[in-house]
């Protein structure tokens, strides 16, 4: 599952033949010394798992040897120099063999470090550092996933460990490093160095990804953190890191420390081209942030409040981000100065410290005065019942959050004079042609959401690690700083980018930061009279804790008496709709439809990991960015639930393609994490590659794929009675009423790449209903004078399974979808440095307007008397 990690293994092993190969050859070329055969020697048995504890220890001494040697050669001596040779044929390598193996030119080289040196085959390293090194992108894209994933593996539970901790230091959070499948005893957690060694070992050459340890790593762990991240507030035992809480409001912030340190550690090692011991370290945190577990003490949490929290978050598995380094947003220290400082003003920042639990921080930037607090109403009957069948038992911080979501709902129900901007259902003809699709929202009677939703709340940028540098952060909050809080005043509104079911899209610039975003203005009064209200919720909730390349960020969302407002990055490429119809047959070829349904994918399988399934995916849903890639947008119709992603430790059963389509891609070279391409080199992720695979190379990855643990995080237990969704996109179960749940997002993604590869949905009728009907009734056709491939409709099939569970990737989710041949050849991890089919032209992107929108443009000064017309336009 995690491409960096297992590409990185591998490249390690291969590098290491092709580099020694072509070491051998630079040398015998120019007449330079020939590579310490002892070192490729040694480096092939080792590979081949032929090398012994006594070939290790023969090795230090000769290490030893020759060291003390090139010590009587004076400075420069004559190891080093070799070193650098071998260093310099394997570019951009400087001094990692020699830093990094600390043999031979260190003064004070020490048994571990020797033996350190000899864990990893010199040339593995060396291979190892020049991939970290040369991919800047590769790694800027793969640390950001692997980082991610780090987060995703972190699962928070109840401690039932029973390890004993001193009551008298008060709450404790206590973080306990076990293996994620199976708690081992206290004995079994003390792992010796040898039992490490032979692990770390395994790991590298047998299943790379996602092992899972025989013994815990605290000591490993403890003594990386220490090395890596400078002093951690941790005192760490020998089976637990304890971390000391004043209260259990800390607990947040701690498991974002934590977190940061892991990113902050994966980044500092990404750019450290001389250690190679951090690849070492790097593994294990690979493994510490994958076998973290995070042990609440139930006993030591003795409020309410705590075991409510503990309760809520036990058995929910969550995203647990990091605070970012260079974060433009407030710090937790800023955040709490400013939290109090408008404490008595319209917005506030979230103060972190009192969200403990996800939905609890999903208030913040909320209006909090008191003239336009919707936050601070009474609970609203009505809510409460649309909720009851939502929420089963509220802690206390959700508790918080739905009264504010209650108070939401009972600011509409008072009278606010205000017009209604009504949006039809159906799209509007906005700034360009729309779908015909519109989308059906019936929250008739969803269930499993919220109480144990996997989504993590968030203080608007402090814990998106993946936009948190993004400047606008920075603009809007130095607005807050000035003026107390953000209103829509402080928007300039510049053209309406469309209309929808819950309100409308702007075009607007952050008066005086040339800042663009898409301000989205919905009617609290119409909400509220349409009992549409849940679904906004939902829609902002969701859009919270989104921090993904190719979903919206929300920077921002505010409500005033009138207007309920969410400040979201701006699109400005139109949408897959638009854009398809500008295509030459209004198809896109399928090489560009394997780009956008890649990148659709990868959307999907991160909501799906946070508990999210979409339902209401179609090309209008699709927005492009300035960059020509996507952003799935639309969240008002998923729905929430569940996940306990787990880690499966047999080989994924590979899609069986059907009859014509040549083979699974388990051999293929950049479909699996496995992947050994070169990743500096421009992507070239859309076309097939024909990369000559080693045959010993193969044999090793198509047996190591047999044994690779895979994370699966797939919502199969989400259920929802509802009837929502797009006709011509509805799932069968959908129409027949039998409940649903993460497959329909796998059905509407085989409709999607239908629709972009033909033109058309698949079971299109005359009429809704005769749609429907075709759904349930009727198996999928293609065109016949297509020359769309048989590896696109062998995928398309299998996605438009009528039943859920025979369907392709219901029971492992993406995972089990990017495996098709169909895309054969694309490197996942580097999809976002991939060049898209179409660049929106600067005309399409730029804000420039016509005389008529200039004419148009509106400069809103809201003041809580005055309330301006938003559909002026
Ligand atoms: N972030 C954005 N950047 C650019 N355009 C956007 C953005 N968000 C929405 N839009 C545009 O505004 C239109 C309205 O979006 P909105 O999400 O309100 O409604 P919708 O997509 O029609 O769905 P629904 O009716 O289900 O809410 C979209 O069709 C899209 O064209």
């Amino acid at each position: 599952m995690d491409p960096f990690h297992g590409a990185c293994e591998i490249v390690e092993l291969r590098d290491e033949l092709v580099a020694s190969q072509h070491s051998k050859e630079t040398n015998r070329l120019s007449g330079g010394p020939i590579v310490d055969d002892r070192t490729e020697k040694f480096s092939r048995q080792k590979t081949a798992g032929r090398y012994t504890l006594e070939d290790e220890i023969n090795k230090l001494f000769e290490a030893i040897e020759l060291r003390a040697s090139a010590r009587g050669l004076g400075p420069s001596c004559q190891f080093s120099k070799g070193s650098s040779q071998i260093s310099a044929s394997k570019k951009p390598i400087r001094g990692g063999i020699s830093q990094a193996s600390g043999i031979g030119i260190s003064e004070s080289v020490t048994l571990k470090q020797a033996l350190r040196g000899l864990r990893i085959s010199h040339a593995s390293e060396v291979a190892a550092m020049k991939r970290v090194s040369k991919s800047t992108a590769s790694s800027k894209v793969a640390e950001a996933v692997a980082v991610k994933r780090l987060y995703r593996a972190v699962v928070v539970e109840a401690n039932d460990s029973g390890l004993t901790l001193d009551e008298s230091k008060g709450s404790l959070l206590q973080i306990s490093l076990v293996p994620e499948e199976s708690k081992l005893n206290s004995s079994e957690k003390i792992s010796s160095q040898a039992t490490r060694e032979e692990n770390l070992g395994s790991t590298v050459h047998s299943s790379p990804q996602f092992a899972v340890p025989a013994t815990t790593e605290i000591s490993m762990i403890k003594a990386q953190l220490e090395e890596g991240i400078g002093p951690v507030p941790t005192e760490v035992g020998t089976q637990a890191l304890t971390l000391k809480l004043g209260q259990e409001g800390k607990l947040k912030s701690a498991l974002s420390l934590c977190c940061s340190n892991i990113s902050n550690r994966t980044e500092t090692l990404s750019k450290d081209t001389t250690a190679s011991k951090d690849i070492e370290s790097k593994r294990a945190m690979m493994k510490f942030g994958k076998n973290l577990k995070l042990n609440f003490s139930s006993s030591l949490l003795n409020s309410s409040a705590s075991s409510k929290v503990k309760k809520s978050v036990s058995n929910s598995p969550r995203v647990v981000n990091p605070v970012p380094k260079n974060n433009c947003f407030p710090n937790k220290k800023m955040k709490k100065e400013v939290s109090s400082a408008c404490s008595s003003s319209n917005t506030c920042i979230a103060d972190v410290d009192s969200a403990l639990s996800p939905s609890a921080s999903k208030v913040v930037c909320q209006a909090q005065n008191s003239n336009q607090n919707v936050l601070k109403e009474p609970a609203c009957p009505a809510f409460s019942r649309t909720c009851l069948d939502v929420n089963v038992s509220l802690s206390n911080a959700d508790y918080k959050a739905n009264k504010s979501v209650q108070g939401l709902d009972s600011c509409n129900k008072r009278n606010f004079d205000a017009k209604a901007s009504e949006c039809s259902r159906s799209r509007e003809a906005a700034d360009f042609s729309q779908s015909s699709k519109s989308s059906l929202g019936a929250y008739s009677s969803t269930t499993c959401i919220s109480d144990e939703s996997n989504v993590c709340g968030s203080s608007c940028s402090g814990s998106r690690p993946h936009m948190s540098k993004d400047l606008r952060w920075e603009a809007i909050r130095r607005v807050e700083m000035q003026h107390g809080s953000l209103d829509l005043r402080h928007f300039k509104l510049l053209k309406r980018l469309g209309c929808g079911d819950l309100g409308t899209v702007y075009l607007a610039e952050l008066t005086g930061t040339n800042c663009l975003f898409a301000v989205k203005i919905m009617d609290n009064e119409s909400l509220g009279s349409r009992k549409k209200m849940p679904r906004a919720l939902t829609e902002r909730d969701i859009l919270q804790v989104l921090d993904h390349p190719f979903l919206p960020t929300l920077f921002a969302y505010f409500t005033t008496n009138k207007f309920s407002i969410l400040v979201m990055e701006y699109c400005p490429g139109g949408d897959l709709h638009i854009l398809r119809q500008k295509q030459p047959g209004s198809i896109f070829t399928e090489q560009a439809a394997r780009f956008y349904v890649a990148e659709v994918l990868l959307a999907l399988e991160y909501l799906h990991m946070l508990g999210i399934v979409y339902r209401d995916l179609k090309p209008e849903n699709i927005l492009v960015r300035e960059d020509g890639h996507i952003m799935l947008s639309d969240f008002d119709l998923s729905l929430r639930c569940t996940v306990k992603p787990t880690l499966v430790k047999a080989s994924l059963s590979l899609p069986t393609p059907s009859k014509g389509i040549s083979g699974s891609c388990v051999g293929c070279i950049c479909t699996d994490p496995f992947c050994v391409q070169p990743s500096w080199v421009q992507v070239p992720c859309f076309t097939p590659r024909h990369v000559s695979t080693p045959t010993n190379i193969r044999k090793l990855k198509s047996n190591s794929m047999t044994q690779v643990p895979q994370l699966l995080a797939e919502p199969t237990n989400a259920r929802s009675h509802s009837f929502v969704g797009t006709h011509e996109y509805l799932a069968p179960e959908i129409i027949r009423g039998e409940g649903h749940g993460n497959a329909v997002d796998w059905w509407t993604f085989g409709i999607f790449l239908y629709e972009l590869l033909f033109g058309t949905t698949p079971f299109k009728g005359p009429g809704n209903d005769d749609t429907l009907v075709n759904v349930v009734m009727h198996s999928v056709k293609f065109p016949e004078s297509s020359s769309v491939s048989s590896q696109a409709k062998d995928l398309i099939r299998g996605l438009l399974r009528k039943e859920p569970k025979d369907r392709f990737g219901s029971a492992k989710g993406a995972a089990e979808i990017r495996k098709h041949p169909f895309f054969k050849g694309l490197n996942w991890a580097l999809i976002r440095c991939a060049v898209p089919p179409t660049v929106p032209k600067s005309s399409e992107t730029g804000v420039s307007l016509t005389t008529a929108e200039e004419n148009k443009l509106v400069e809103y000064k809201m003041s809580s008397a005055e309330h301006p017309e938003f559909d002026t336009f």
